[in-house]
């Protein structure tokens, strides 16, 4: 199992190539099995998650091209089977698949994820979603045992809360779907108007991408397509967090700072100078780090997938920040292990309240998801001494050569395998 070894103390200064978005690849390469036609999908990130869910979907008969310019997903001939618990309790995102499944083969059986370390993370919302449409659902030995009945039928669906995967379920059955489907408070994020754009591009016809008003109008005349997802807004925000937790400068190439509107202002209410550059987003770190008031909520406001890279930064703030998560239940895994590197962190419920020291010093931490982990790489980097991060293959699922792009703007950072 690989640990990072880091050795923190440098200021960073460079350009960090920000790679497609993890949370767009994932349900576009789900959608390439609805359409008997190639996608084409340009800038996937090379990570774990990535190539587990082409796995998956390569399991049910799609074929793969992949070259320079991209990934071919050909769906054109599919072969039933379920979608095991052991690969569903990896990746949770792997649920996206079955709404295809369901569309193309009028059944499906895909394991219940189970909990997991952020959040118990039901999946209700994307079960409500597929019966509104017409679907007949039971849960039978942890499994979702899905039909339809002459297929899809298109309704009228108001989500309890603008959940990201339900929405996205909710997109992708539609489309299927006989008749007209309107989504109600649907998600906004960049990543669901990426796949409304990819679905687009596949055939399908939607309004109202990036509002809470989805109108889906079924039965899509599939057509060849290319898809290119857009840069990781969470993968840009962790290396802005880098540049401002070492006083450092770091140009976020590709980023888009439209994506990124309320993570820029925090940073910048933090003592960080933003800008735009040729190539992207410049982010200027300052001598001292503010303290901050922190809320994750759906987009546009704070996302949750930023909130432990914040409150690394907080550790090191003039006075004391709160930092309040509302999305998921159990996402402070960190806490303890920023407390091993001297951190001074109070938890109560959701709310963390960070009194900012002066320094962190390094010690063998334990990487418990992915954004504990590199909340813990950044702690890392602005700390005396050496960390040692072990569990290295939850950074994997969703930060492309991380040691190598922070090894670029001049981190001290190695990779051991043990
Ligand atoms: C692959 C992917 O895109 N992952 C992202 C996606 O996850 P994901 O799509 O799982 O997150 P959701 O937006 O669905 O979750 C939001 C909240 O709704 C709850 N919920 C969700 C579905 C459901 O059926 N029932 C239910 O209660 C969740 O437990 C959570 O409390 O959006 C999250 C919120 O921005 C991000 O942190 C994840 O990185
Ligand atoms: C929680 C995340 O991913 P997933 O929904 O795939 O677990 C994340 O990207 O931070």
């Amino acid at each position: 199992m690989d640990e990072l070894h880091i050795t923190g103390g440098n200021r960073l200064d460079g350009a960090v190539p920000i790679s497609g978005a993890k949370n767009a690849a994932l349900p576009q390469i789900a959608a390439a099995l609805l359409s008997p036609h190639p996608l084409e999908l340009t800038n996937l990130p090379k990570v774990s998650d990535v190539e587990n869910m082409l796995r998956i979907i390569s399991q049910y008969g799609a074929e793969l091209r992949q070259d320079a310019a991209g990934t071919t997903i050909h769906a054109a001939q599919l072969t039933p089977g379920e979608v095991d618990y052991e690969t569903v309790r990896k990746m949770r995102a792997s649920i996206l698949v079955l709404a295809p499944l369901l569309s193309r083969f009028g059944a499906a059986r895909v394991s219940l994820p189970g909990g997991c370390a952020i959040g118990a993370r039901p999946v209700d919302m994307h079960l409500k979603v597929l019966t509104a449409l017409g679907t007949t659902i039971s849960v039978e030995g942890g499994y979702i045992v899905a039909s339809t009945n002459g297929g899809l039928k298109g309704a009228r669906i108001v989500l309890s809360g603008p959940s990201v995967g339900a929405t996205e379920t909710a997109l992708m059955a539609a489309c299927c779907a006989k008749g007209e489907t309107e989504i109600l408070n649907a998600a906004r994020e960049p990543e669901v108007v990426d796949l409304v754009a990819c679905l687009t591009a596949m055939g399908a016809e939607i309004e109202g991408a990036g509002t809470h008003r989805l109108l889906v109008k079924g039965e899509t005349n599939w057509r060849p397509a290319s898809h290119h997802a857009i840069p990781d807004r969470v993968e840009a925000g962790t290396y802005a967090a880098a540049a401002m937790i070492t006083g450092g400068r770091i140009e976020l190439v590709n980023a888009r700072m439209e994506h990124m509107a309320s993570v820029l202002q925090v940073l910048e209410s933090m003592g960080a100078t933003v800008w735009p550059g040729d190539r992207g987003v410049v982010v200027n770190g300052s001598e001292r780090i503010k303290h901050a008031d922190i809320t994750t909520e759906p987009y546009p406001g704070f996302p949750t997938d930023l909130q432990a890279q914040f409150m690394a930064m907080a550790c090191l703030a003039d006075g004391a920040s709160v930092i309040r998560e509302t999305i998921f239940e159990n996402r402070f895994m960190h806490v303890p292990e920023l407390g091993r590197l001297g951190a001074d962190i109070a938890l109560n419920g959701a709310v963390a309240l960070v009194r900012g020291k002066p320094f962190l010093k390094g010690a063998p931490v334990m990487a418990t998801d992915l954004r504990a982990s590199v909340c813990l790489v950044l702690a890392a980097l602005a700390a005396e001494g050496e960390t040692v991060i072990k569990r290295v293959y939850h950074l994997d699922r969703g930060y492309e050569q991380l040691d190598r792009k922070l090894s670029q703007c001049g981190a001290n950072i190695r990779r051991v395998s043990r």
